[in-house]
């Protein structure tokens, strides 16, 4: 499988506008341009989905077509690991298919109106292959993470493309499988907790914060990033996932799973922020929990949004979500002076520059649950059907990633020569 992809993939640099583009290549050989229409198609391997539906959807194939640098802001990322995230198994069945579909690169879709084969997975850990022209922050052969938007071909692929600002250096202290357990998740959080929660790094010491659903992903990464500013952090859980949150940090948490939690939270000083994780319910007793006419904040990750234009349409789903969002955060700050945020994962390379200093710095650990090689895509979607995650589960894309890196640039360097001698031959 190895040196088919590679094969694949030397065809995608030397079919990409000569010169354009810096790649592995590069480094040791001078670049060319196939003359055969038909090789200048490039393949991978990656697990692709045909059609919306159930685990059964899966399909591993080695004839994707493989991504390739087509702006001068992109760049090319061999993955060498991937993990799942709640987003991945609601894709699989269909979830937001409307609005990202709209918002897909035209150019990736290959039938004009279809947006299959889609390739799930919003995160990765990889090494950079390849730079458009107008790229300044990175170069072939750097070790990167980044969190991939969901309108675009995912990372449970050999390579994915994105532009620079989505991409950011990983950690030097952790390895691909743990790093790609956090650009999803941590890009999510930061999000909802800067833009929706206004707090930051300079202004969170003290502040009070409440988060649901601390044991996940999303939660695993906030009480870390909360403590390292010096926030005093609350969490909800179930009784056997105590030890995880407390270890990362938690200052005090709540067993949702032993009685009424609104009434144990109840009983506690009220809260600045509240970051929810499980949405439903949970909205309705969480507002009596925040601190009154004193700027206190509310996000929510369970949103309608995508739910919406599925069911309704692009134009109704998003006015019938705006009417929501606009019609809660009234009613609410008129009536305690409390602001209804929805939390919604925003791409950013900086962002994730800030994470990694965290990481290196051991402030923020990987949490992985679980890990399985690229083989058993399907067993780690299963596992993440099962609920309760106690942190990520992650794919291991490339198993060897120092032999595969070699032979990816002994393989393009072979056919590079190959097609000079073939060139000078005919002169
Ligand atoms: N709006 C956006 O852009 C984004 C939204 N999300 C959403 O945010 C939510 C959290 O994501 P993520 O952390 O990755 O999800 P995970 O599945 O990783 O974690 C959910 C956690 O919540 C726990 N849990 C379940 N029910 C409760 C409850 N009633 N009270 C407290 N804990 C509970 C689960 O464990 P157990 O069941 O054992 O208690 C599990 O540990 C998901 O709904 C996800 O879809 C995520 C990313 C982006």
């Amino acid at each position: 499988m190895a040196s088919n992809w590679l094969r694949c993939l030397s065809r995608a640099h030397a079919a990409a506008a000569g010169g354009s583009t810096r790649s592995l290549a590069g480094v040791c050989c001078r670049r060319h341009v196939c003359s055969s229409p038909s090789s200048r198609q490039s393949c991978m391997s990656a697990w692709v989905v045909d059609q919306y539906g159930s685990n059964g959807v899966l399909r591993f194939t080695e004839e994707a077509t493989a991504p390739t640098v087509r702006s001068p802001t992109e760049l090319t990322i061999q993955v060498h690991a991937a993990s799942l995230n709640p987003l991945d198994l609601a894709m699989r069945g269909g979830y937001g298919a409307k609005m990202l579909k709209l918002r897909r690169d035209p150019m990736s879709v290959m039938d004009g109106d279809s947006e299959f084969p889609v390739i799930l997975g919003r995160d990765v850990s990889g090494v950079v292959v390849d730079c458009g022209a107008e790229v300044t922050h990175f170069a072939p052969g750097d070790e990167v993470w980044a969190a991939v938007p969901p309108w675009k071909q995912g990372s449970l692929a050999e390579f994915v493309t994105l532009t620079e600002y989505e991409v950011s250096l990983k950690p030097e202290l952790v390895s691909h499988t743990e790093a790609a357990s956090i650009p999803y998740v941590a890009s999510t959080a930061l999000s909802a907790l800067v833009s929706g929660g206004g707090l930051c790094r300079e202004s969170s010491s003290n502040k009070r914060v409440l988060i649901t659903g601390g044991s996940g992903g999303v939660g695993t990464f906030s009480i870390q990033l909360l403590k390292a500013w010096g926030a005093h952090v609350t969490v909800t859980c179930s009784q056997n996932a105590e030890g995880l949150v407390r270890g990362l940090g938690a200052d005090e948490v709540v067993d949702y799973t032993s009685g009424d939690v609104a009434e144990q939270l109840e009983m506690m000083e009220k809260f600045d922020v509240i970051l929810d994780n499980i949405g439903g319910e949970t909205e309705q007793w969480a507002m009596g929990l925040l601190k009154p006419w004193s700027g206190s904040k509310y996000i929510t990750l369970v949103t309608p949004l995508l739910s919406n234009t599925d069911s309704l349409g692009l134009l109704d789903g998003t006015v019938n979500a705006g009417i929501t969002l606009c019609t809660k955060a009234v009613q609410n700050i008129i009536s305690s002076g409390v602001f209804y945020r929805w939390g919604l994962y925003a791409p950013d390379g900086p962002f994730l520059d800030e994470v990694r200093k965290l990481v290196d710095s051991g402030k923020i650990l990987p949490v992985v649950e679980a890990q399985f090689p690229f083989s058993q895509v399907p067993q780690a979607f299963q596992k993440l059907e099962l609920g309760h995650a106690r942190g990520k589960t992650v794919v291991r894309v490339a198993e060897n990633d120092t032999r595969q890196a070699e032979e990816l640039v002994q393989d393009v360097c072979a056919e590079s020569e190959r097609g000079a001698q073939g060139t000078a031959q005919q002169n």
